[in-house]
């Protein structure tokens, strides 16, 4: 099955500030969709307003062509997930235990499972008993981001998963993506390393107050990156 979600004139506010201005973006399934931008530029609210944690959106979203809304779990039934930036974790379940609550949540003949998971992270294998709160944080991110894909979402957000890790676990992550990449999964991705967005992505969009201004296909993106170095760097 091949699918996309449609961002259509996506307008977001928080209370009475408008922070999206109107996002236009399309991801298919089975491709990364990188979201670049300085801070601040609304890139995590995108994200959020995906999921309905905002007070107020406009235009509307489209998954595999039905109209996203409702609140969060709805959205999530529906096929999308996010990864926040928070990384949080059931600190005093087991590893275990995290992985069984998300799989939980997925149909019962779901594809992507427990096993699936270790085989992607098998550090999260070696700690499978320990208490998901004294991993460290590199763990406690594959643990997150394995969580995600045992709910076997069609799309998946994540919103800097990489940040202050060190270069085994951003390889790690790097890997599952390309996993869910392949397993049909469309992901949006938030990422402030260049490089790790140029190692995955398919589609790049730069965000600036926020709309997208300005788009490149991977050939577009490998052949200059420094077009986009520039748009990210303050002036
Ligand atoms: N809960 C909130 N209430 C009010 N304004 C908010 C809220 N969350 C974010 N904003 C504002 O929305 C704007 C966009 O923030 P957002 O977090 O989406 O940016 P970003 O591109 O993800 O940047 P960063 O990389 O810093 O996370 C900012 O001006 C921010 O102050």
């Amino acid at each position: 099955m091949t699918g996309a979600i449609t961002f259509e004139n996506l307008h977001a506010f928080y209370g009475q500030s408008e922070i999206l201005h109107g996002v236009n973006m399309q991801v298919e399934a089975g491709s990364v969709a990188c979201l670049l931008g300085l801070n601040g530029m609304g890139k995590t609210t995108t994200l959020r307003a995906a999921m309905g944690l905002v007070d107020r959106t406009e235009g509307r979203i489209l998954l595999d062509g039905k109209e996203l809304g409702g609140p969060t779990f709805r959205r999530s039934q529906m096929g999308i997930t996010l990864v926040p930036e928070d990384r949080k974790v059931f600190a005093n379940l087991s590893v275990r235990e995290n992985l069984e609550v998300a799989r939980a949540m997925a149909p019962r003949d779901a594809a992507f499972d427990i096993a699936a998971a270790v085989e992607i992270f098998p550090r999260l294998g070696e700690r499978m008993e320990q208490k998901a709160g004294t991993l460290s944080g590199g763990e406690q991110q594959m643990l997150v981001v394995a969580r995600a894909m045992l709910v076997n979402p069609r799309y998946m957000m994540l919103d800097e998963p990489t940040e202050g890790l060190a270069p085994t676990y951003v390889e790690a992550i790097r890997q599952s993506i390309e996993v869910a990449r392949g397993r049909g999964i469309g992901i949006i991705l938030v990422e402030q390393s260049l490089p790790l967005a140029l190692a995955v992505g398919d589609h790049f969009h730069i965000m600036e107050n926020g709309q997208i201004v300005r788009s490149f296909t991977r050939a577009e993106a490998l052949a200059e990156p420094a077009a986009i170095e520039r748009l990210l760097t303050v002036s």
